[in-house]
């Protein structure tokens, strides 16, 4: 379970983030939704203490996160950033083995753990000793969501996990982590711009505009009983650009 209660985050007198508060319970998944800037990034940072709050309580897993130790508490958190934040100069199997070996992992352990996440998300087992910039950009997605998931934490946070990658690419990317097993008992948070994703994956959306939530609901919520005119045409607006990219593929198919 994530409690956030009333947080918010100022830069050198730029209200980042306002008196956000939202909980997800435990195997939800919670998108928080916007356009640029709108303080998405900041406001997940501030679940793992990439990003100290200014004001406000962060809960997770029934504990006020300001009084745990930041590399404690980031052990039952997975986290994927923004351009996938892989090391360049580690193997897509050190990368991955990261967490494990600050565990303290059984190497035997490691590499089982491994193999079987590379096969979960259909990256082939040779590509243990390839590099990062050998990958294209999906398969690199890919190494990122196994070593957030390595250790199995309770909490995943996701920030455009999917963002930098072209639209079939990306349907092929989310689908095989959508499937992933293990993903049934996390609880997440999904950062991302796309309406379509957030109303696929969320069980809760959060809008957020200018630092703040301006709806909270379900994806039908949000959908069918928009609070204003903003949430309406975010929406709206999304979604026709989206079927007007399905009928130039379905015209190129
Ligand atoms: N370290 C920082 N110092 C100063 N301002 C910052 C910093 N990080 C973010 N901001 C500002 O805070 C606001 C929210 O940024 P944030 O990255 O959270 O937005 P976002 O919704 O995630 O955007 P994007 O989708 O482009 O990543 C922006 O105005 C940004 O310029």
């Amino acid at each position: 379970m994530i409690i956030a209660d009333r947080i918010s985050k100022h830069f050198n007198g730029i209200e980042a983030v306002k008196d956000v508060s939202f909980q997800v319970s435990e195997g939800e998944t919670m998108v928080l939704l916007g356009t640029s800037g709108c303080g998405k990034t900041t406001t997940l940072k501030m679940l793992n203490r990439l990003i100290e709050a200014t004001s406000g309580r962060i809960e997770i897993l029934g504990k006020d996160i300001s009084k745990e130790k930041p590399e404690i508490l980031r052990r039952s958190i997975g986290y994927v950033s923004q351009n996938n934040g892989l090391f360049p100069h580690y193997t897509v199997a050190e990368n991955i083995a990261v967490v494990p070996k600050l565990l303290n992992w059984p190497a035997n352990d490691i590499g089982r753990h491994t193999d079987r996440l590379l096969e979960q998300l259909k990256l082939p087992a040779n590509f243990k000793d390839k590099y990062p910039d050998e990958l294209s950009g999906g398969q690199q997605q890919r190494v990122s969501i196994a070593r957030a998931l390595i250790a199995d934490p309770p909490v995943l946070l996701l920030d455009e996990p999917f963002g930098a990658l072209d639209p079939v690419t990306r349907a092929s990317v989310r689908r095989d982590f959508t499937e992933l097993p293990a993903l049934k008992q996390k609880t997440t948070v999904l950062v991302t711009h796309d309406v379509q994703e957030a109303l696929q994956l969320g069980d809760q959306i959060c809008l957020m505009d200018q630092g703040r939530i301006v709806q909270q609901g379900k994806p039908g919520d949000l959908l069918l009983r928009p609070v204003n005119e903003f949430v309406h045409a975010f929406l709206g607006q999304q979604l026709e650009d989206i079927s007007r990219i399905y009928e130039r593929i379905r015209a190129q198919a």
